[in-house]
């Protein structure tokens, strides 16, 4: 049956406002339920422009750009495409953490998401299927909101964390908006200030955590892959005790991936690849201090440690170019609480003659003499003037990635550390930084976040109808991006800019199905992977 009418109008899938043709009026029962003029899409577009550039705030924005979405899903994506670098703070980091933060006050609408209560398992398929609503899901973003950004536990509201993320994926990759999910797990949640907040939306009790938390997990992973068959499961934003867990439980047996460990590794990764071929040196050459050694920070070191036995390192001697920072100070063997992602690369007492002394990021820096140094410790401003310049005094080019986001957690900003190593460390950082103009030299800085691999890895793992992704998959992804780098101009950024994320995002793509394909781990016989990819691509188009 054809949807008609008011139902159209209100399908923000199926709606085209003032752009529906006469002949679409007539046919879809919309005769005189609109003004006369007939605009385009391009008409459109200008006038929602005008409306996004008059509000000041950008959380006004934020609103003005999710109630487009929420009625004009094709002229928001449209609209988008024009403005990717403007709107991709807006609609995404770091003004998505405001939207998190305010969610209860500025709620309108639930956005096509998903919400599954810990207390209800019984519902879990049918929500799923409401909130579907007949579309043919091929990616599903989830996420508990343990650990949203730095900012951690934001129960229910973290939902937008996940309607980001399929945003981002959309208007970088070219992924069908009908057919993406966000889906929010509403586990309860720990943060006292939503549980006092007589306006939270979500479950008002603590969260449910251990074998009943991961058995929901596991309903819900099993309704989904039933549902949702050929669709790849995207975690986002768990807590550092149960990110790790989940992925390692399903990782050989579906496509799955998680961002904060995955695509998190993965940028990092290229960035550092990208800073290398600025200052010509060799990733076996590195020490790495990785501050905040949680989620994102094991995330980064395994992604490295990888690529260094791939660069011909047994693992031992790969292991010895860590050393791992987090509260307890450097991470010894010794140390009480260490996770089990960092007991593999913590160091021995013995190495050191002030092993007691190594309790805050200063004196490691001081005693390691660092060549990278990443900050995912959630901790604002602990990359200070005396531990950056003191590293660069036993370093050329230091590369420095402060990745905490948003940005009132960031280690520190591109300006300072430009100013304290007289311009010579290789920066990216978590959110979007401009430019900074020292000594008469512009330097431009990469920004060090997923978003800038993960849409390109998941398009094509989709296109290609992969079965799972493998370390050989992420491998191929991270050098496609590592390589768009242009070393020769003064003040280069370490990764290409965002106002390029449709163009990298393909050949990430690409090269991502092309890896499916040589694994022969395509669900569907596909011939070329260039092609499929090509085929998958939907525009914002009517
Ligand atoms: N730029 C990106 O693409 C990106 C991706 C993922 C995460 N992140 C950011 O990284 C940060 C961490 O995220 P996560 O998911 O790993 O969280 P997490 O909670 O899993 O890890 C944070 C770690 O920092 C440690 N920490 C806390 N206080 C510290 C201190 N004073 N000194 C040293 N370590 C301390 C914690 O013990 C924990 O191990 C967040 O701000 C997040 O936004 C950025
Ligand atoms: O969401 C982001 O901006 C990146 C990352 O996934 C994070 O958790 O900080
Ligand atoms: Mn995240």
């Amino acid at each position: 049956m054809t949807t008609t009418g008011y139902d159209v109008l209100r399908n923000p899938f199926l709606n085209k406002g003032t752009a529906f043709t006469q002949e679409e009026r007539r046919t879809l029962g919309l005769i005189g339920t609109l003004p006369s003029q007939v605009q385009t899409i391009d008409e459109q577009a200008a006038q929602a422009y005008q409306q996004f550039q008059s509000k000041d705030a950008p959380l006004e924005k934020r609103i003005f750009l999710m109630n487009l979405f929420n009625e004009n899903v094709t002229l928001f994506y449209h609209l988008m495409d024009q403005h990717v670098a403007e709107f991709m703070p807006i609609v995404y980091d770091p003004v998505v953490a405001d939207a998190i933060e305010q969610y209860n006050n500025i709620f309108t609408n639930p956005q096509n998401a998903a919400f599954l209560s810990v207390d209800r398992p019984e519902d879990i398929k049918q929500s799923l299927l409401n909130a579907a609503a007949g579309r043919d899901i091929k990616l599903v973003v989830v996420t508990d909101a343990e650990g949203i950004l730095g900012m951690g536990d934001w129960g229910v509201n973290g939902v937008d964390i996940a309607v980001g993320k399929l945003m981002v994926y959309t208007a970088a990759a070219g992924i069908d908006p009908a057919s993406v999910l966000a889906i929010s797990i509403d586990a309860g949640t720990n943060n006292q200030t939503l549980l006092d907040n007589p306006r939270y939306l979500g479950n008002r009790h603590p969260r449910v955590a251990g074998k009943d938390y991961l058995a929901f997990i596991d309903q819900f992973v099993t309704a989904e892959q039933a549902l949702f068959p050929e669709s790849l499961l995207h975690w986002e934003d768990f807590g550092r005790g149960n990110a790790q867990v989940i992925l390692d439980k399903y990782k050989d047996e579906i496509a799955t991936f998680n961002d904060d460990i995955q695509g998190t590794g993965m940028i990092v990764l290229a960035g550092i690849f990208g800073a290398l071929n600025i200052s010509k040196e060799k990733l076996v050459d590195q020490t790495f201090v990785t501050f905040g050694a949680g989620t994102a920070g094991m995330g980064i070191v395994n992604q490295i440690f990888t690529e260094l036995q791939r660069a011909g390192l047994t693992a031992d001697e790969a292991r010895q170019h860590f050393y791992l920072v987090d509260k307890q100070g450097l991470l010894f063997d010794d140390t009480p609480d260490l996770t089990a992602a960092q007991k593999p690369f913590t160091r021995s007492r013995a190495e050191f003659n002030n092993a007691d002394t190594l309790t805050n990021l200063a004196d490691v820096v001081k005693t390691i003499h660092p060549t990278v140094l990443i900050g995912t410790s959630t901790q604002p401003g602990t990359f200070t003037e005396e531990i950056v310049k003191e590293m660069a005094a036993h370093t050329p080019r230091p590369i420095i990635f402060p990745l905490s986001n948003p940005t009132k957690l960031a280690e520190a900003t591109a300006e300072d550390i430009i100013q304290w190593t007289d311009g010579q460390a290789l920066i990216a950082t978590g959110i979007p930084a401009a430019d900074v103009i020292y000594k008469g030299v512009t330097y431009k800085i990469g920004q060090g976040n997923n978003a800038l691999i993960y849409p390109g890895l998941g398009f094509g793992l989709i296109a290609s109808t992969a079965k799972l992704l493998t370390q050989e998959t992420i491998s191929a992804a991270i050098h496609a991006l590592g390589g768009l780098v242009d070393a020769q101009e003064a003040g280069a950024a370490v990764l290409p800019p965002v106002s390029h994320l449709t163009a990298f995002s393909q050949k990430i793509a690409e090269v991502t199905a092309q890896s499916v394909l040589d694994q022969g781990l395509n669900r569907e016989p596909i011939a070329d992977a260039k092609q499929a990819v090509k085929d998958a691509k939907w525009s914002a188009e009517y």
